[in-house]
C-alpha cells in the first residue's frame, strides 16, 4: 500500500477482499437507510458475521479509516468503497450470445448499481437479431467490428456455447476488449494483458449440494 493508505494501481488487492467489498457497500447502504451516520469495525463485523481485524483491513483499500470510539463515516465510507469499486463509473459493456443466460443478464437492470452498462448484444440467431431485452437491442454479431471503432467499450459479456467461446473471446480482443467476464465454461487463452473473470454457477452449486451431503450423513 501507498504511504496515503490508498492502494496503487499497481497494487494488487487480493481478490477474497475485492469480492467482500461489494458486501460492505450493500451493508452499509442498509445501515444509512436506518439513519446510522458512524458505525464500528466491531459492529460491521458482528452484523456481517466476520472477524472485526479484517473488517479494518479489507476496509483500509479505500484509504477510509475509522475514528477511535466514533467508527467510520457511514456516508464517507459508501462513496469510497462505490469509487474504489468503479460503481459511481459508467463502465460500458458488449454482451455476445442472447441466449437464456445472456437474456437474463440483459433484463436483470441492477447491473447499472454496479456501474455497468450493457450497450447492446451480439448473436448469429437471426430470430434474435433486431429484438430488445431490458432495452438492449440485440444486434448481428458481425457489426460487433464496426460498432466497436465507434463505441470504444472496454468489457466483454460472453454467454455463448462453449464451443465458441474462445473465438468469439478472440474477436472481442481484437475489436479492443479489455475484459471479459466469461460465462462460459471454456478455459479462454488470452494475451495475458486480457483481464478474465470467469463465472460458473456450477462451482457454488458445488460446494452447495457437497455441504448438504455432508450436512445429511
Ligand atoms: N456461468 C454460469 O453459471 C452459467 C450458467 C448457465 C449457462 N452458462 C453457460 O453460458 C453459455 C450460454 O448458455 P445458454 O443456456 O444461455 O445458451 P443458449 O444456447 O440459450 O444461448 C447461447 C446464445 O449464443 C448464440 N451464439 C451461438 N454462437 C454464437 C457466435 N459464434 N457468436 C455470437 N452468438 C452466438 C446463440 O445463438 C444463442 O443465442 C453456455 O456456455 C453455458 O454453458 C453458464
Amino acid at each position: 500500500m501507498s504511504e496515503t493508505g490508498k492502494y496503487k494501481t499497481k497494487d494488487r488487492v487480493p481478490e477474497p477482499t475485492l469480492k467482500r467489498l461489494p458486501g460492505y457497500l450493500y451493508y452499509l447502504e442498509q445501515v444509512k437507510e436506518e439513519g446510522t451516520i458512524n458505525i464500528s469495525a466491531p459492529t460491521i463485523g458482528k452484523d456481517l458475521g466476520c472477524d472485526p481485524t479484517q473488517v479494518v483491513k479489507d476496509l483500509a483499500v479505500t484509504g477510509v479509516k475509522g475514528k477511535p470510539r466514533v467508527g467510520y463515516n457511514t456516508y464517507e465510507l459508501i462513496h469510497a468503497l462505490e469509487d474504489f469499486l468503479g460503481f459511481n463509473r459508467i463502465n460500458e459493456a458488449f454482451l455476445v450470445g442472447a441466449g437464456n443466460l445472456g437474456a437474463a443478464l440483459m433484463a436483470y437492470q441492477e447491473h447499472q448499481s454496479l456501474g455497468l452498462r450493457i450497450l447492446a448484444a451480439f448473436d448469429v440467431d437471426s430470430k434474435k437479431i433486431g429484438q430488445t431485452i431490458g432495452g438492449i437491442h440485440i444486434l448481428e454479431y458481425n457489426k460487433l467490428f464496426s460498432l466497436y471503432d465507434r463505441l470504444n467499450v472496454k468489457i466483454g459479456i460472453l454467454t455463448t456455447p462453449n464451443h465458441v467461446a474462445q473465438d468469439v473471446a478472440e474477436d472481442l480482443v481484437n475489436c479492443g476488449i479489455k475484459a471479459i467476464w466469461n460465462f462460459t465454461s471454456a478455459k479462454l487463452s488470452l494475451p495475458e494483458e486480457i483481464i478474465v473473470q470467469n463465472t460458473s454457477m456450477s462451482s457454488y452449486a458445488a460446494v452447495l449440494l457437497r455441504r448438504l451431503n455432508d450436512a445429511e450423513k
